[in-house]
């Protein structure tokens, strides 16, 4: 018998939408078929959508050491909550940054008993980070800030970090991930106000530190992934780079999609974020790329601080949205449901993750299961945050994830493991 059959669900597959049971043993996905016989357990999803769980490769849980910030057990709390079984945590803003055996080791210990989904880990590429005990432990690459990243102990990477980092990961084949904005176009003096902040942070740093680290990586073959782009431009310059044979993908997130100016304007600091929300035009052609297939995938970004960091002007708060909660919910407002589960599971493939991003025989049972039927208005109180404040309160959301299940079990703290990636 199995253990479990999700049953009577509309089946989001690698090959379409289908009417069908789905069966688990040993938290593996066994067949997707019609009438499947009797489960140890049985989960009634007549009426739903079951869809392959989310990865989220971009996330900031903060622990250890700005644990009051955000946590890993109220983050992947809320990722559970919003049909993800998966998570890649950044190197930064815990303290110590991962940048070292030590560092990743500490991180392990705290993911492995407070996280309710499975989770990877970036290491840090800084100057001196310690790529090869990193690579050692199982990270998933190496994340580099090309300007300052607004926490100490974790320095940007100059061009020497990182044009010498990429040629290390590539010898160990690993990824780099780049937040590109120049540091010098983006250190110069801000003003208070929301048009300050994006006159400080304009479209030209991101294009130019997009170029650069493409540049680097096709001299020195290293995989590159450019993290939440907030252009159209910025995806274009991807898109030409890919055409001539770099090994380059790109991430936009919920908030340059989502958000205008002028909600930014009206919401504050919860809405600050770097690089900052675009003016229409970029605004509308990240749509248009998106919409093409050139952005490979979405991700929360989610990076909050402790509610006193938001709380006063708009110049002198904390840079960082929290929205890993929304991110598919929000997407399933915008785009058909194979292509909102395609938008939030893809960094498996890319990132070498096995068992994840695709609901299939012999992947892992990740499956969020959701009600396209039921469209809500976000209240602060249905949010697993450490402190439930998000830009997207209030905001009608067409859809609702009822529950989400991690290797066939309900997520809980405890229940989630490190995933390594496959070295290429
Ligand atoms: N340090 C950190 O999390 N920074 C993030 N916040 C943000 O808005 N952009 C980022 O890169
Ligand atoms: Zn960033
Ligand atoms: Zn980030």
């Amino acid at each position: 018998m199995l253990d479990l059959v999700v049953r009577g669900g509309h089946v989001v597959t690698p090959d379409g939408v289908l009417d069908a049971d789905v069966g688990v043993a040993d938290g593996a996905i066994t067949a997707v078929e019609p009438e499947l016989g009797d489960g140890t357990r049985e989960i009634d999803a007549r009426g739903l959508h079951v869809l392959p769980a989310g990865l989220d490769p971009h996330v900031h849980f903060n622990e250890p050491g700005r644990t009051h910030w955000e946590g890993l057990r109220t983050g992947s709390a809320a990722l559970a909550a919003g049909g993800f079984s998966a998570f890649f945590d950044m190197p930064l803003n815990s303290t110590p940054p991962v940048v070292d055996g030590a560092a990743f080791d500490a991180k392990l210990e705290a993911a492995t008993r407070e996280s309710s989904v499975d989770f990877g880990l970036w290491g840090g590429l800084v100057p001196g980070a310690r790529l090869e005990e990193l690579a050692a432990r199982g990270v998933i690459g190496f994340k580099a800030f090309m300007s300052n990243s607004g926490i100490e102990d974790f320095a940007h990477a100059d061009d020497v970090t990182l044009y010498e980092g990429m040629a290390i990961a590539a010898e160990l084949g690993l990824p780099v991930a780049v937040h590109a904005e120049n540091d010098a176009l983006t250190a110069r003096l801000r003003g208070p106000s929301v048009r300050d902040w994006m006159a400080s942070r304009p479209v030209v740093a991101e294009l130019e530190a997009i170029g650069r680290a493409i540049t680097y990586a096709e001299a020195t073959g290293c995989a590159l992934h450019v993290v939440h782009v907030s252009s159209g431009s910025g995806v274009a310059l991807v898109t030409a780079a890919r055409a001539r044979g770099v090994d380059v993908t790109c991430e936009t997130c919920p908030h340059y999609l989502f958000l205008t100016p002028e909600d930014v304007e009206a919401l504050g600091p919860i809405a600050k974020c770097a690089p900052p929300i675009r003016d229409a035009p970029e605004q509308d052609a990240l749509w248009a790329r998106l919409r093409h297939g050139e952005v490979d995938f979405v991700t929360s970004d989610h990076s909050p601080s402790s509610p006193e960091l938001k709380a006063g002007a708009f110049g002198e708060a904390w840079g960082g949205i929290a929205g890993a909660q929304s991110t598919l919910e929000l997407l399933l407002g915008a785009f058909a449901v194979d292509d909102a589960a395609r938008l939030t599971t893809s960094a498996a493939a890319r990132f070498r993750i096995e068992g994840k991003g695709a609901l299939e025989p012999g992947a892992d049972a990740d499956f969020a299961l959701v009600d396209l039927g039921a469209p809500y208005t976000l209240q602060a109180a249905d949010l697993r945050y450490r402190h439930p404040v998000s830009p997207y309160v209030g905001r009608r959301l067409q859809a609702r994830v009822r529950r989400t299940l991690v290797r066939g079990l309900d997520p809980a703290p405890g229940v989630g493991r490190l995933l390594r990636p496959t070295i290429r």
